[in-house]
């Protein structure tokens, strides 16, 4: 049978899904057959998998590291909020529905089934199965029927490796706190702490390690450096708008509303990487600056993000923007918003009915229940044939006369088909291909469209796995890994 290690955290953030990630790349490089695993995971930042389902961004990316191709196992349970009480709840890659948080807590006992399927089908395929735990496990009120946590990991026996944060400070407390608000079965699996994103001199922590040893019996595997600009796909939260450096003088000035329920941020992260963009994430109710690019992210509520942008007074704003000769993006969600209208009949976003959308293009959007999820790639039509590559994940169906003039023409088996829209007068591009910005030639278009006549080509995806090394090279350093699996 599999060896299995379980990654939890002391708080959110703390860096568990980096150490999963840097873990199955180290396994892998010695030669096992290793697989991430999320039993349970909230986030509005998903991935589209093998097998035509719809897991959290964080285990795609960790696949990536494991080298194996993502699949509904590695996160057989996704959350994904679209208001503050209620999420939809994906199993197994699919849509079950939506489900405010009382009713997911009757739920949860046909998501453990679903966990534990995902979990035993994983197992068997491979030499290791590391599982990242979610938020942290000290959350006594949610103990009870917990799939996420320790119940997870006592239900299978799985031994598990705390990890603490010390950026945000406390990180005594955090591990002699969380180890308190367990049972004693559940601090019997803790093999032992990690301390991350440690900044400074680390024989000045030797003390306190002593100290947290002796008070709680479990060793201090490693601490583990900050690692300043890796650039890997966040879980959930949203990022700072820029990594370290500063952006030039004469950068390209995109911004981006960061609506209450923006899906898939992630699009933004290589124009965040770039070095000749300033990218600015704005939040409702902030003043807006000036931009040469506004994008319009994804939504995971749209009719409810539409009005929060009016109230943030985004309109009169945009249309600014376009009298002055901006150009104006919309990605999935940001299509459906510059459209007349937005119709959900069936009320499977928010309350049945219609809003009027931005009117800069012409087409409607209905919502309806099949939910459109596949990995496509193919050609960006500006100024030419353009490669492209991305994602789709949504349940708008858009039609109307401005999809005559497609931004981009994509591969569906064996289909081609248009895709989204680019206005006559060229200042607006739609379209529902999530990650458009990562394929190096169709982003060096887009920044050249938008006004960045210079713009250079950089390649995200090998960034990306540049990073993923950085990562385990980082933590194979610092962490003592014999015996843990
Ligand atoms: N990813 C998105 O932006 C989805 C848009 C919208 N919520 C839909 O499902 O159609």
């Amino acid at each position: 049978m599999a060896g299995m290690l379980m990654i939890q955290g002391t708080s959110s953030d703390s860096g568990k899904s980096t150490v999963v990630g840097a873990l199955c790349r180290i396994a892998a490089r010695s030669g096992l057959r290793v697989a991430p695993f999320k039993p349970q995971n909230m986030s509005l930042n998903s991935a589209v998998t093998v097998d035509g389902g719809e897991i959290g961004r964080a285990q795609a990316w960790q696949a990536l590291a494991a080298g194996i191709p993502p699949e509904v196992d590695m996160n057989p349970v996704l959350l994904k909020p679209n208001s503050d009480i209620g999420a939809q709840v994906i199993v197994h890659g699919r849509s079950t529905g939506n489900l405010d948080a009382r009713a997911y807590h009757h739920y949860k006992p046909i998501a453990r089934q679903a966990v534990l399927e995902s979990f035993e089908r994983l197992r068997a395929k491979s030499d290791l199965v590391l599982v990242e735990g979610a938020g942290s496990p000290a959350e006594v009120n949610l103990r009870e029927g917990d799939i996420a946590n320790m119940g997870f990991a006592t239900a299978v026996g799985c031994p598990v490796v705390l990890v603490a944060d010390i950026d945000r400070g406390g990180v005594f407390a955090q591990i002699l706190g969380t180890l308190a608000c367990l049972a004693e079965d559940e601090r019997a699996l803790v093999k032992g702490v990690v301390i991350n994103k440690f900044r400074g001199d680390v024989s000045l922590l030797q003390p306190g390690i002593e100290w947290i040893e002796a008070q709680t019996g479990k060793p201090v595997l490693g601490v583990v450096p900050f690692v300043p600009n890796l650039w890997l796909d966040a879980e959930d939260a949203l990022p700072k708008s820029r990594g370290s450096q500063p952006a030039p003088d004469d950068a390209l000035r995109v911004v981006v509303p960061a609506l209450p329920r923006i899906s898939n941020h992630t699009d933004f992260d290589p124009l965040r990487a770039h070095p000749q963009v300033d990218l600015r994430f704005v939040r409702m109710g902030d003043p807006i600056p000036a931009a040469d690019l506004v994008v319009l992210p994804g939504s995971k509520s749209v009719q409810c993000d539409l009005h929060s942008l009016r109230q943030g007074g985004w309109e009169p704003y945009l249309r600014k923007h376009l009298r002055y000769g901006g150009k104006l993006i919309g990605i999935c969600g940001g299509l459906q918003m510059l459209g007349r209208e937005l119709r959900d009949p069936l009320g499977i976003e928010s309350d049945a009915g219609t809003t009027p959308g931005l009117g800069l293009l012409d087409f409607v959007t209905t919502l309806e229940p099949h939910k459109q999820l596949v990995n496509t790639a193919g050609s960006l039509l500006l100024g030419g044939e353009v490669p492209v590559r991305g994602y789709e994940i949504h349940m708008g169906v858009t039609e109307g006369p401005a999809l005559s003039r497609p931004a981009l023409r994509l591969r569906y088996g064996n289909d081609t088909r248009a895709d989204g829209a680019v206005s006559g007068d060229g200042q607006i591009l739609a379209t529902y291909l999530h990650g458009v910005f990562d394929s190096p030639d169709a982003c060096e278009t887009l920044l050249r469209w938008a006004g960045k006549n210079d713009a250079l080509r950089v390649d995200h995806d090998a960034r990306r796995l540049a990073s993923i090394e950085t990562l385990a090279d980082v933590v194979a350093r610092h962490v003592r890994l014999d015996g843990l699996w």
